[in-house]
């Protein structure tokens, strides 16, 4: 971190402006998040599946089994994104649809792969650029079982397996691949919290070694593109990696300065850095060094790469999909050895928030645009200025009342957007952007309660009907402006857009399978509107009386 100034990069005010010629405008989504059809046309069982058929794995319980029903509707949705003028689409690839049993040597199911064939066809015939992730997240369950999943080496063949059938499959029109959507999310949740997929809980151990063979698995489907595809199929090799900004509580306080890159090298540097330099961040391996030896192991809790594989996954990096959402402040704290391993308790650093930071959905969330840049300018500074594409970025609503006049996401897609511009202007090669996401969808172990979608999905009706949030309107002006050309004009975007979110907002009230259930059981929509809204005049009338 020592390249980066947190002094500089001032949190100034909007930027009017445009991104270069040729930037490329997208939407993202996942598998498991949106395409439903668990079980349909031979598809296998992934970790997901399994999991969230658990009880108490998932807020209400809830599965992805139908979801948005993506894999019956990918030509409706790709009728949205012709509408919105994108100029690619992320996706990422159901390893357990295409190979039931995870290895291309006992099956390969047809209809599987029909399915993203005919999704690359039509995206193609939209002029809409597929970008596809090879893994996000859904491992077929046979390999949680029989090798427990990312903790066992083998997983590096098997999933070059796979790469390697979708590169001979979808190659000849696929030009731009991610090979693992956010490692920290599958390392950090999968296997040191537990709160996802496959819930296993190997604190201060188990996260480490799944990130080893999640980078050497990245490495190696690099160089099999390299040596038996690049040629032909002229594509780029990349991975995404999400992260958060981290800023020192205290800028003038070096404990604190240090602290804050140390959040970043154990986020974003842990995976980033053995593959432009070949090794992990010298700080991972000085405290888990050191607190391994203090807890009496005789070796450090991070794996260590051998000389041959530090020189094989330098350099296996053709682009850098970058994952950005909210930032924290960061301050220096001990944890004492006796504190027990863990991934948290290894960074000896407390994350802190700004009470003062919008926070619409996720708890997790808050907006801090500024943080965005910054995050961006850091990437520049430590990794030598690499091909960026962001690969997600986007905000949740967590709400009683379903509004599709989503002010906050205008609001939050204004400012990030903008933070990237000026980070574009300060130099850095970022060359598109994807709003995470296209739909609501499946929000993994918080089921259906956290919406991140530019269209809201009726998940209670079974056609899974999509309506346009305002935003939908509001991206497609900056995608139509390529940015943020003059102040009068995007002034205008957000009443525009809320001019028609309102008349979308009847069109969801007027579904008539929504009032149909309203009569039957459930709680609808517009019931639940009118009623916050009743709710809160009784309570600000009672607020009223006990003041006066
Ligand atoms: C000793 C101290 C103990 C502290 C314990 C703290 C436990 C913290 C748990 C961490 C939770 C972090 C949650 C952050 C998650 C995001 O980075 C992650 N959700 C981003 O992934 C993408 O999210 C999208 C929207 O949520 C979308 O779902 C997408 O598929 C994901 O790639």
């Amino acid at each position: 971190g020592g390249d980066f100034d947190w002094t500089k990069n001032e949190k100034t005010s909007f930027y009017y402006g445009t991104f270069p010629t040729g930037f490329s405008w997208g939407v993202g989504s996942s598998a498991y998040q949106t395409e439903g059809a668990w079980n349909t046309d031979g598809k296998g069982m992934s970790i997901w599946d399994v999991f969230a058929h658990k009880k108490g794995k998932i807020s209400s319980n809830e599965t992805g089994d139908s979801s948005c029903e993506g894999y019956y509707k990918f030509k409706d949705d790709i009728n949205l994104m012709k509408e919105m003028k994108l100029s690619h689409y992320r996706f990422s690839v159901s390893w357990p649809r295409i190979l039931p049993s995870g290895l291309r040597s006992e099956h390969v199911n047809e209809k599987g792969i029909r399915y993203y064939s005919d999704l690359i066809d039509l995206l193609l015939d939209s002029k809409i650029t597929p970008v596809v992730t090879l893994y996000h997240w859904d491992l077929p369950q046979v390999l949680q079982e029989k090798y427990g999943g990312w903790q066992n080496a083998s997983m590096v063949g098997y999933f070059n397996e796979f790469a390697n059938l979708c590169f001979e499959r979808f190659g000849n029109r696929v030009k731009l691949w991610i090979t693992f959507n956010n490692p920290w999310s599958i390392s950090v949740e999968g296997y040191e919290t537990g709160e996802h997929a496959p819930g296993l809980r190997t604190r201060g151990s188990g996260a480490y070694k799944a990130a080893h063979h999640i980078i050497k698995a990245h490495a190696k489907v690099w160089h099999t593109y390299d040596m038996k595809w690049r040629s032909k199929q002229k594509g780029l090799i990349g991975i995404s990696l999400t992260a958060d900004w981290g800023e020192p509580v205290d800028v003038s306080n070096q404990r604190d300065v240090e602290a804050a890159e140390r959040y970043i090298h154990f986020y974003l540097g842990w995976f980033a850095t053995p593959l432009f330099h070949g090794d992990y961040p010298a700080v991972m391996k000085e405290y888990i060094g050191r607190k391994s030896g203090q807890q009496g192991l005789g070796a450090s809790r991070l794996p260590v790469f051998s000389p041959q594989e530090k020189s094989y996954v330098r350099g296996t990096v053709d682009f850098l999909g970058l994952g950005h959402y909210t930032t924290r402040y960061v301050t220096q704290k001990n944890y004492p050895s006796g504190f027990g391993d863990s991934y948290f308790a290894d960074r000896d650093l407390a994350e802190l928030v700004d009470p003062k930071w919008p926070d619409p959905g996720s708890e997790w969330l808050y907006s801090v645009p500024w943080g965005f840049r910054r995050l961006l300018n850091f990437v520049k500074a430590q990794y030598g200025n690499p091909m960026i594409y962001v690969t997600e970025n986007g905000v949740s609503e967590k709400m009683l009342c379903t509004d599709l006049c989503d002010d906050w996401r205008m609001q939050y897609f204004r400012e990030y957007i903008n933070e990237l511009l000026k980070a574009v202007r300060d130099g850095v090669n970022v060359k598109g952007y994807t709003a995470w996401s296209l739909l609501d969808g499946f929000e993994w172990d918080e089921g259906f309660s956290e919406r991140f979608g530019l269209y809201f999905v009726d998940f209670r009706n079974k056609n899974k009907p999509r309506f346009p949030k305002a935003s939908v309107q509001f991206y497609k002006r900056i995608i139509s402006s390529n940015g943020f050309p003059s102040q009068r004009e995007v002034e205008s975007w957000k009443r525009k857009a809320v001019e028609t979110c309102s008349s979308s907002n009847q069109l969801l009230a007027a579904d008539p399978l929504i009032g149909h259930m309203e009569m039957v059981t459930e709680i609808v929509v517009p019931t639940v509107c009118t009623l916050c809204i009743l709710l809160s005049a009784v309570f600000f009338m009672f607020l009223l009386r006990r003041r006066l």
